[in-house]
């Protein structure tokens, strides 16, 4: 007996949902479950992860796929990328996966975007400093920001390619060249240096990290990340001894990582985490959720530096206020002084990159 045209157009939407990379295939089994969602009233918001198939880009694909904002989740990669689509589209959460492999699909996976987040390039190995990551990741980052601004140049870009304290430079250098450069889209990443000050901050004053809440400054980077231990919260005070110890665990995290990974990279779940909490700040902002605010690596006028990281408020139009410093005790001003000199050269070591 054959089967009814209904069965047919049954099995051809299996097929279709069973292959999330094929995009030709796949093209009408999004499209049903785009319109699905939009008849359900919840649009929700159109995420790209550029570096999806890393070590930061799985798990961090798996958190946005989970995130209830998120209608349509964009994986790029330049390898493994159909692999890691496959798996995650196999969640049974709302947003729609699709994956794009290599250069000549970068177009498809930019365009229509809302957010783009970018943890591609390469890690540290031990002996290694962030800076040692430019030679490669400056490239790496200028063509995805290049795609950006051509195929989406109203996105939110999270940059979270190091080194962050040049990348975002080079990031705002390509799309002024363009023309397309909006300095409230463009945030460098710094969660992490917040989730590391929250966590060890909590151990030592006994609490529960979720109620722990340090402000960090500065950049990424060693002695640039600069955590404001006078403005802790809930109100807490330090003996010298424990300012010692927690400034160096907080800027020291990412190397803490390193050495303990042992030449197999960096941190990449905690980062995941920090990248998807982050994202979801910026997303419930854009949505017109009041009150978000976050730390982030920004153009900014705070210090006489071109950029920054402090806490900003993000809103339907991304960065929508950058908050001052506030109050900064004797140690805290003469950690921002040394923060100065190495923040400068990063930021125009990154601008020079592009403007050469
Ligand atoms: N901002 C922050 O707080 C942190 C930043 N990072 C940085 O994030 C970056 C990624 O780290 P991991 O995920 O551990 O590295 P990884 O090597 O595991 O993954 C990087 C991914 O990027 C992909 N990739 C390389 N070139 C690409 C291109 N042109 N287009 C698209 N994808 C490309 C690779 O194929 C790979 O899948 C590194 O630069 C690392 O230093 C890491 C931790 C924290
Ligand atoms: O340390 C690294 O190379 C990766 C990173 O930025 C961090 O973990 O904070």
């Amino acid at each position: 007996m054959q089967p009814s045209a209904k069965v047919n157009q049954r099995i051809a939407r299996i097929s279709a949902h069973l292959c999330p990379f094929n995009l030709q295939t796949d093209e009408t089994s999004i499209l049903r479950r785009e319109n699905c969602r939009t008849k359900g009233g919840s649009s929700g918001f159109k995420v790209a992860i550029l570096g999806a198939a890393g070590g930061i880009g799985q798990p961090l694909a798996m958190l946005m796929k989970m995130n209830p904002l998120v209608s349509v989740l964009h994986l790029y990669d330049v390898v493994n990328s159909p692999g890691v689509t496959a798996d995650i589209s196999h969640m049974d959460t709302s947003a729609v996966v699709r994956g794009f492999l290599g250069q000549q699909q970068l177009g498809s996976a930019l365009t229509g975007m809302d957010l783009v987040i970018i943890p591609a390039g390469v890690p540290r190995k031990p002996g290694m400093t962030r800076d040692d990551l430019f030679n490669i990741n400056a490239g790496i980052v200028k063509t995805l920001c290049e795609g950006i601004a051509k195929c989406c140049p109203h996105a939110i870009v999270n940059l979270i390619s190091n080194p962050v304290n040049s990348t975002v430079p080079i990031a705002a250098e390509v799309f002024k060249k363009a023309g397309t450069y909006d300095p409230k889209r463009l945030l460098g990443v710094t969660m992490l240096d917040v989730v590391r000050a929250n966590t060890v901050v909590a151990e030592v004053l006994g609490i529960d990290p979720r109620e722990v809440d340090v402000p960090v400054i500065g950049g990424h980077a060693g002695i640039t990340i600069l955590p404001l231990l006078s403005q802790v919260k809930p109100p807490s005070s330090f003996t010298p001894q424990e300012i010692n110890y927690l400034t160096d665990r907080i800027q020291n995290g990412g190397t803490e990582v390193v050495e303990a990974k042992a030449g197999a990279g960096s941190a990449t779940l905690s980062m995941a985490y920090s990248a998807a909490k982050f994202a979801d700040a910026c997303l419930r902002g854009l949505k017109g959720d009041a009150g978000i605010v976050e730390c982030a690596f920004v153009a900014s006028e705070v210090i006489e530096l071109p950029f920054f990281a402090s806490k900003v408020r993000l809103g339907r139009t991304g960065v929508e206020e950058i908050y001052p410093l506030g109050p900064l005790n004797e140690y805290e001003r003469m950690g921002l002084e040394k923060a100065k000199k190495e923040l400068a050269a990063s930021i125009a070591k990154g601008i020079s990159f592009i403007r050469k």
